[in-house]
């Protein structure tokens, strides 16, 4: 019937029907084709081609495995040097997919999927060797991959840790956790795995970090910030926290307050950097609040960054009576510390702060010597 109906047609129609049926023939023949390659491909990837995900959890197998061995040689504030340090920092390398050789690793990385969708960030394209296409803080499909941290902050309570943290989190570099996972005082026992999918993900040229308090053996590629401070104020500003009275007397040297001040900023915590100083450097808790631009330069510089966050980023808050930021990360409004965050601190007795500076004279003599540096906390 329809066939009838065609004959029926006068000649430019029946030509015009056959271009059409012809079209749709090969239209058809397209998308099917499409479909069977797709699947293909899909296929072809999930069996060739390990996901970073996947890899990178069968390597941290492997990195547990280690890390297993490390867990039973720990030792808290003291770095070991040789081979725990080495089985370690191979374990970071498995995990990470991080090859020795940093031509490798770019390679490496380089194949991370979906590449071309990361958005540039034109600041960062020219500030260090970061292809273009991996520029950006964030991809818009949140591509990246979750690395243990290749910097960590440290440093003694109260002396200003948090404050660094928030304003390196200012540079398009640097991907921090933002509360702090206490790996290595709470949760080692955790294991590898369990601290790296608390990171956040990172592209190509983005330093992962976090702030934590205590360290063991870390892998001897990772930098280390120790934020380090006047032991008297940063004793009082523990004091104000705690809101202890043990201060007010006679000085309790074995109250835990005043031992922070002796055994991890001085010899005990640089006990534990020393051996690594050539990747570690210590910043002034006093010039983070006094100069936060110029501390945030040298730290940027140690941490092979373009210097990005610069005096236009901060401004001094009155009514805190600190430095704040003008913009935070992600956000274009001011932003200060929080509340806990440069407290009041009570007026203590004159002799008491005297008792206090020289108990620890003979300390910060020690830590200037060994750091080669004089921080002035004994006027
Ligand atoms: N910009 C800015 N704003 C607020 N506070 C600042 C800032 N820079 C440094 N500080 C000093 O940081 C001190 C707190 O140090 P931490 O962050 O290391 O404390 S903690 O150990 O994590 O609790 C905190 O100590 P307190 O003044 O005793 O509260 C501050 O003196």
């Amino acid at each position: 019937m329809a066939f009838s109906r065609i004959s029926r047609l006068d000649p430019p129609s029946r030509g015009i029907f056959r271009k059409a049926v012809v079209m749709l023939c090969s239209l058809l023949a397209s998308i099917i084709l499409l479909h069977l390659l797709t699947e293909r491909c899909a296929s072809a990837v999930s069996s060739t081609s390990p996901s970073p995900d996947r890899s990178s959890s069968s390597a941290s197998g492997r990195a547990s495995g280690l890390f297993g061995d490390l867990r039973s040689k720990r030792l808290v504030y003291e770095w070991t040097a040789g081979s725990d340090l080495e089985s370690y920092g191979a374990a970071r390398r498995a995990s990470s997919r991080v090859l020795a050789d940093e031509r490798a690793r770019q390679d490496l990385e380089l194949e991370l999927p979906g590449e071309s969708f990361m958005l540039p960030a034109p600041d960062l394209v020219a500030s260090r060797r970061v292809p273009a296409r991996f520029a950006g803080k964030l991809s818009p499909l949140g591509e990246g991959s979750k690395k243990l941290p290749q910097a960590l902050i440290i440093g003694v309570k109260k002396g200003g840790t948090r404050a660094l943290l928030e304003f390196l989190r200012v540079h398009p570099d640097i991907r921090a956790v933002g509360a702090e996972p206490h790996f290595f005082d709470r949760n080692y026992d955790n294991g590898l795995e369990w601290y790296r999918e608390l990171m956040p993900k990172t592209l190509e040229g983005q330093i992962t970090m976090e702030k934590t308090r205590g360290i063991s053996a870390m892998s001897r590629d990772t930098k280390l910030i120790v934020v380090v401070r006047d032991p008297v104020t940063r004793a009082i500003s523990d004091y104000t926290q705690t809101l202890s009275k043990r201060l007010t007397g006679l000085i309790d040297t074995s109250w835990s307050a005043i031992q922070i001040g002796i055994l991890r900023q001085a010899p005990g915590q640089l006990a534990a950097v020393l051996p690594h100083w050539t990747r570690s450097c210590s910043w002034s808790g006093e010039r983070l609040i006094s100069d936060p631009a110029g501390e945030l330069g040298r730290v940027q510089d140690f941490l092979g960054l373009k210097r990005i966050i610069t005096d236009k980023h901060f401004y001094f808050n009155q009514t805190k009576g600190f430095p704040c930021l003008k913009k935070a990360e992600g956000s274009s409004k001011p932003h200060c510390l929080g509340k806990t965050k440069g407290r009041t601190h009570p007026n203590i007795d004159p002799e008491v702060v005297q008792r206090l500076r020289d108990f620890y004279r003979p300390f910060n003599m020690k830590f200037y010597q060994m750091t080669g540096r004089f921080f002035g906390w004994d006027d």
